[in-house]
């Protein structure tokens, strides 16, 4: 039985703004997972803590944790599991940088329901699962399904594949510079609000992500850029040509 599996990054391969609803703003993305950057996730025996244990390298409270978070949700629909964690610990090998852009909190979030609906037999489908993952992140649903490229509307709630060849990202996240996705979208509502329109978002989500960044700038692939080079002025020394800039930062990434 699986008890352990890849909790993969993203990047943004374009990020607009759609509109508001409520403190949120409505996106339009497409996703990219990155293979080659990944945490990894198990359940693992010997948890002497009787309690629920979380190991690795995070910047938070466990109560804060993503992880966490997943585990009470989904511990609504399945009680055992919480005797099952009091036995077994969560282990993860931290690779994803935090505060970059790359979704690794979201990551981590759905890797724990695609392996506990696994490992527990709960035969929930994507949909459900990626329902629950909604209430944790605004990226979890992407990574519920597992897509390697995908359109993503609303507040990260519709997932749509997107068939296209299988991208080689290079990332690269300024060690110094962790950005608060809140503080972006603020300056974002407060200098530089715009909407997408209907015909533009329809183009750029039929198209493949390699012509969309062949076709556009690093300002005009991503809405949240410019907000956070104003919160975050040294983010302007990474900026190289050809590089783009992964949802609310700090993460620069380029196709090979
Ligand atoms: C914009 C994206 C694109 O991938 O940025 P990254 O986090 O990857 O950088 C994500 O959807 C981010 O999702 P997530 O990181 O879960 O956001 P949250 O923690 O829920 O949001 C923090 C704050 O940002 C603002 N926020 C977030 C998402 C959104 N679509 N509109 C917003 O206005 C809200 O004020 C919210 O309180
Ligand atoms: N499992 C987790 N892995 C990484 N960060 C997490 C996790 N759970 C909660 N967080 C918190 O989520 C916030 C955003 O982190 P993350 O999702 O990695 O960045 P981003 O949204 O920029 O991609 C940080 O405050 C981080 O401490």
């Amino acid at each position: 039985m699986q008890v352990s599996m890849k909790s993969y990054a993203k990047v943004n391969i374009f990020l607009k703004i759609a509109g508001k609803r409520d403190n949120y703003h409505e996106i339009v993305s497409r996703f990219v997972r990155v293979k080659n950057l990944y945490d990894e996730i198990s359940f693992t025996p010997n948890n002497d803590t009787n309690e629920f244990n979380l190991i690795g390298n995070f910047g938070c409270k466990v109560e804060d944790n993503s992880i966490y978070k997943a585990f009470l949700e989904l511990r609504k629909y399945c009680p055992k599991i919480d005797a099952f964690f009091r036995v077994y610990n969560i282990e993860v090998k931290k690779n994803i940088p935090e505060f970059a852009g790359l979704g690794g909190g979201s990551s981590n979030a759905a890797s724990f329901l695609i392996l506990a609906n696994k490992h527990f037999n709960l035969y929930f489908k994507k949909n459900k699962l990626a329902k629950i993952g909604a209430k944790i992140g605004a990226d979890v649903p992407f990574f519920i399904y597992e897509y390697d490229s995908a359109n993503v509307t609303g507040i990260g709630e519709i997932v749509e594949e997107f068939k296209e060849e299988s991208l080689n990202i290079e990332v690269v996240t300024p060690s110094d510079i962790k950005c608060h996705t809140g503080k972006i979208f603020n300056c974002f509502r407060d200098e530089f609000y715009k909407e997408i329109t209907k015909d533009e978002s329809k183009e750029l989500l039929l198209m493949k992500s390699k012509d969309i960044l062949n076709k556009l700038s690093i300002e005009q692939s991503n809405d949240l850029y410019m907000p956070a080079v104003t919160q975050y002025p040294a983010l302007k020394e990474y900026a190289k040509k050809n590089w783009y800039f992964s949802g609310s930062g700090s993460s620069f990434f380029k196709v090979l």
